[in-house]
Parts: structure tokens; sequence; C-alpha cells
């Protein structure tokens, strides 16, 4: 069933009844008038007999990316299926999300509208008719990822590529190095809140590096893009509202029976808002102050041209970059280093062979740098294939087609959702062999021609991730320097035999593991000696 936390009115006026009715038909009709070629769409489950209704009983209400890689299998790489009118292609293969998505980026780079979080949660308000209104009354946009491709985007895209292309992302290792020296020792202290520490680690690299802000315990900036991220992502599932297959449902006020999606919408509103204040008024004020540290916020209000020449335009980009950083980068790392510690559960044998790599390569007095990457080809592996084994946004990001395209014999008209199934790309078994497995190995062959798995799990053409750069680099240091100082193993169950810990994964567009329980010890006396030597020599602050 449709992941509804569906709104369907009880009683809606007859002429409410009239108007949905006339939309979903002229909507139908539109479609079928425009085929000029009169190609087939793409194969898919076959929709109910009752019209306009589709595919809306085939479609998943959790872990989507399964049901939607089965249907790959069933009718090939590339599916179409229609849920009231809308048409939605998923992509189940690497050369047809390259073929399209990398290749096409020109036709395929719009996002579709998503109504209950672009609209109604404030994440980007579209009540604006037209680009060219978007464009000068730029108040209400927020998060560049869900942004119409425009001018508008473009503008958000460059303020922050400028922060995060590879140089620059290099340029932040300094903060990487500092805070994963201190996740060391926590986990040294700590080790059962491994999940705990590392949330705490993520958070601080992210608001350090995007605001120049220390966090505290308990840090209040913290808890607000956590929550704001949350809403976001829940709601943020290929149609798991009505109102984004019904756009005209948002104008149903909170108070109508049924309409609980905007009290949802209500609170997603409060916090997108908080998100987008309050740190900012924070780093704002140390910036007039002279006080601001080294950061991407500071470094764009000192260039702030280049995010745009009208100074009070490019300070709301700069506020809608910082926001969009921490919204998006904090929870993502996270994930995929905890997948990388459950993989090291699922296959112990990973971590011999890596930690041999690092006593061969680095020794035993120090810890890894990034200085030593190339040399270390095996964590790079695990870093990849930790990548590919389980995504940290399975299905994507939506994309929309912006005009009729064809593919391979098919028709894939404009206004199309396309997902691009990462998860389904990553776990295609003619590509991967024996893809459930996490076999680092598989990428140490230079001659292979496999596709390198952060070319699907950062996503595609125009759209690709911004902040992949900084995000490998994060989850690379955390994999060696944690297999460098610690054995990571399955922790015992009550009967005392060790447990291996389900691959169990939440929905929504950011999917990660469920809390799992693991056993992290130090490998010996030395690696103890080496993180307390190593966090002494830390400098006093940054
Ligand atoms: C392992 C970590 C991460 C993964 C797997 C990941 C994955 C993705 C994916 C799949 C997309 C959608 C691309 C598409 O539409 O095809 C995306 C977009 C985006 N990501 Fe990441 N991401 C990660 C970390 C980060 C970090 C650290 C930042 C910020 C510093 C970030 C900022 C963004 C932004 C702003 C977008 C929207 C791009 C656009 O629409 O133009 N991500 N990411």
């Amino acid at each position: 069933m449709i992941s509804v936390h569906t709104f369907v009115p009880q009683s809606l006026p007859s002429q409410a009844l009239f108007v949905l009715v006339a939309v979903l038909c002229s909507r139908f009709l539109l479609r079928r008038s425009k085929n000029p070629l009169n190609l087939p769409f793409p194969p898919g489950p076959r929709p109910s007999a009752i019209p306009f209704v589709g595919n809306i009983a085939d479609m998943p209400s959790s872990q989507e990316w399964k049901t939607f890689y089965g249907w790959g299998l069933e009718h090939g790489p590339l599916v179409m299926v229609e849920v009231l009118g809308k048409k939605i292609c998923i992509i189940n293969s690497y050369e047809v999300a390259n073929d399209l998505l990398n290749e096409r980026s020109l036709i395929y780079s719009d996002r579709p509208a998503m109504p209950m979080v672009n609209d109604l949660m404030d994440w980007v308000r579209l009540n604006m008719k037209t680009e060219f209104q978007l464009l000068t009354q730029p108040a209400k946009k927020f998060n560049m990822g869900l942004q119409p491709y425009g001018p508008v985007y473009k503008k958000h895209r460059k303020a922050f590529q400028h922060g995060f292309n590879r140089r620059e992302s290099n340029g932040y290792q300094p903060v990487q190095t500092r805070e994963n020296t201190l996740l060391l020792e926590k986990l040294l202290t700590d080790p059962s809140k491994y999940d705990h520490h590392l949330r705490i680690t993520t958070g601080a690299i992210i608001m350090m590096i995007g605001l120049g802000y220390p966090i505290t315990d308990n840090d209040e900036f913290v808890r607000i893009a956590e929550a704001a991220q949350l809403a976001m992502v829940s709601a943020a599932r290929p149609d798991a509202y009505l109102v984004d297959l019904l756009p005209i449902l948002k104008y149903v006020p909170e108070w109508f029976p049924g309409a609980s999606f905007q009290k949802v919408a209500r609170e997603g509103r409060e916090l997108s808002q908080e998100l987008q204040n309050k740190p900012f008024a924070w780093a704002l004020n140390q910036f007039k102050e002279g006080n601001a540290l080294p950061s991407f916020f500071k470094d764009l209000m000192e260039h702030r041209e280049i995010a745009s020449d009208d100074p009070k335009e490019a300070q709301h980009i700069i506020k809608c970059a910082t926001a969009v950083m921490y919204a998006t980068g904090a929870d993502t790392i996270l994930a995929s280093t905890l997948t990388f510690i459950l993989a090291m559960l699922h296959a112990p044998h990973v971590q011999k062979i890596a930690q041999e790599e690092l006593d061969r390569v680095v020794g035993t007095d120090r810890l890894p740098t990034y200085a030593d990457q190339a040399a270390l080809p095996y964590i790079n592996a695990i870093v990849k294939e930790s990548l590919r084994w389980e995504l940290v946004i399975p299905l994507g990001v939506p994309h929309r087609a912006m005009q009729d395209d064809s593919y391979n014999g098919y028709f894939i008209p404009e206004g199309t959702t396309v997902i691009a199934n990462q998860w389904g790309i990553s776990h295609d078994e003619k590509v991967f062999s024996d893809p459930f497995a996490f076999r680092p190995e598989r990428f140490l062959d230079k001659q292979s021609s496999l596709p390198d798995p952060s070319s699907i799990a950062f996503g595609w053409g125009r759209r690709i991730c911004p902040g992949r750069f900084l995000a490998e680099n994060s989850l690379w240091l955390h994999v060696a320097t944690m297999l460098a100082c610690f054995d990571i193993n399955q922790a015992l169950g009550k009967n005392g035999k060790p447990v291996i810990p389900p691959r169990e994964y939440t929905s929504g567009m950011a999917s990660r593991p469920l809390p799992f329980p693991c056993s992290i010890t130090p490998r010996n006396v030395a690696a103890v000696q080496l993180i307390k030597n190593s966090v002494a020599s830390l400098p006093e602050s940054y």
C-alpha cells in the first residue's frame, strides 16, 4: 500500500470533488495527448483496473528500495509506475542511471514538487509563480537540494560548491583529524555508547566546518539540526503523503477531519525555521564582533560576491547554504560510519587484513593520517565497499524530467519523477558479484571496470552531492583510525555466544542501521597509549 499518512477527506463538498475529478481527468488526458512517437512507456507492475488509481496499491510503505529492486528483476532496469496520474520511473541499473542522469543531465536535473516537504514544511516554498519571481523574491527558498533546476538553484549550488570542492574540502582535514582523535578517546573510555560518540563527532565536525561553532554536550543547534533533518527525510519519501500526489490538498486546513498531515507539516515548518535562523544568528554575531573562527560561513561572508552581487541576496544564500550543510552533512556521515561498523561484524576477516596493512604501512606508534591514503589500498577498498554495501540515501533524491524524452524505445514524458534506486544499482549482481557480501577485495583490481561506489552513492549529474569530498574524507579517517586502534567484534548474547546483528535499516529518504550491539576494544596496550598520546598532543583549541 502507498505509505500514506494519507488524507482522503470523508465528506468532501461536491464542488471540491468536482474539482478533484477535473484535475485528475485533465492530468490524464494531457499526458495521453503528448506521446508524439507513440512509443510505449517503460514496463512495470500492472496498474489497477480503476481509472486514475494506477499503481497506488503496489507502492511499498517502507524499505521501498527493496520492492523497487524486485520490480527491476521482474521488468528490467527501467520501470514505470503511475500513481493518481503521476508517472514515476525507477532506474535499477548503473548503465541506465549513467545514460539518463549523467549523460542527459540537462533534461533530468530538476526536482519534483514534493509539496509536503517543500511547500508545507517550508524547505523550499514554491508559492510564487515564475522562476523570475523566485529570483527576485528569494526570501523563502531554503534547501537547494530540493529546489527546481534554474537560475536560483544555480546560485545556491555555486556558493555551496565554492566551500566544498575537493581542494576546499581537503582544507577541513585538520578539523576532522582533531574531532576524530577525540572520538577515539571516547571509544576507549566508554565503547558501549559508540553510536552516541559518533553522532557527537559528526555533528562537531559539521558545525565547526560550517559555522566555526564548537558544540557542547546536549547542544541546542545539534538537536535542532537532527530534529529538522528527521522531519524532512521522513516526509521526503516518494509520494509518502497524498498531498504530494494531489497538491491541491495543501490548502486544506489543519482542523479539517483527516488533515493530520498539516500538523506534521506545521511541526516540520517550525523546525526548518529554527534550523535556518538560530545557528545563523549566532554565527552572524560572532562575525560582526570579529570573533568568527575560519569556516564555510566566514569564508562566504568574506567573499559574498560568490553568492550574489546583491548583498542582501548573498546573505540569504549564505544563510541557506549553512543551514543545508548541517542538515545534510552530519547524519549522512554518521550513517555511513555505522554501516562500516556493522559490516565489520558481518565480515570479521576484513578487519584482520586491514589491520595487517595498517601495521605494515603506518606502524603502531602513530595514527594513520590522510597522507597515508595512497599507501593503504585495502582501507580505501573498505571505504568503497561501505558506501556500496548499504546506502545512506538508498533511492537518492528524486529527479524530474524537464522535457519529453525517449530511451531504448520507451517514452518518458516531461514531468516524470525519476528515481535512481541506488541501493538496487549497488546490488545488481550482473555488476557486483555476490552483492550482499561485504567484499572490499572487489575494488583492489586496478584493471577492473566496476563502477566506483562513490559514483552511485552520491547521486548523479548536475545534482551530484556537493559534500562528497568532505564525506569521504571523514569516513576514511574514521575507518582507518578505528581499525588501527580497536578490534570491532560481535557482542556476546545472553547465552554467551557472539551475536551477528541483522542488517536492519530505517526507512525514509536517508537510512541508517537500527541500533545494534557490538564490542569495541583496544587492540593492545600500545593502542591505548597511542590514543592517549595523540589526545595529549592536540592543540588546546582551534
Ligand atoms: C556519506 C555521506 C553522503 C552521502 C551518501 C550523500 C548522498 C547524496 C545524494 C545521493 C544526493 C542526491 C544527488 C542527486 O540528486 O542525484 C545528495 C545531495 C546533496 N548532498 Fe549529500 N551525501 C552525503 C554527505 C553530504 C555532506 C557531508 C554534505 C554537506 C557538506 C551534503 C550535501 C548535499 C547537498 C547540499 C545536496 C543537494 C545537491 C543538489 O540538489 O544540487 N551531503 N547527497
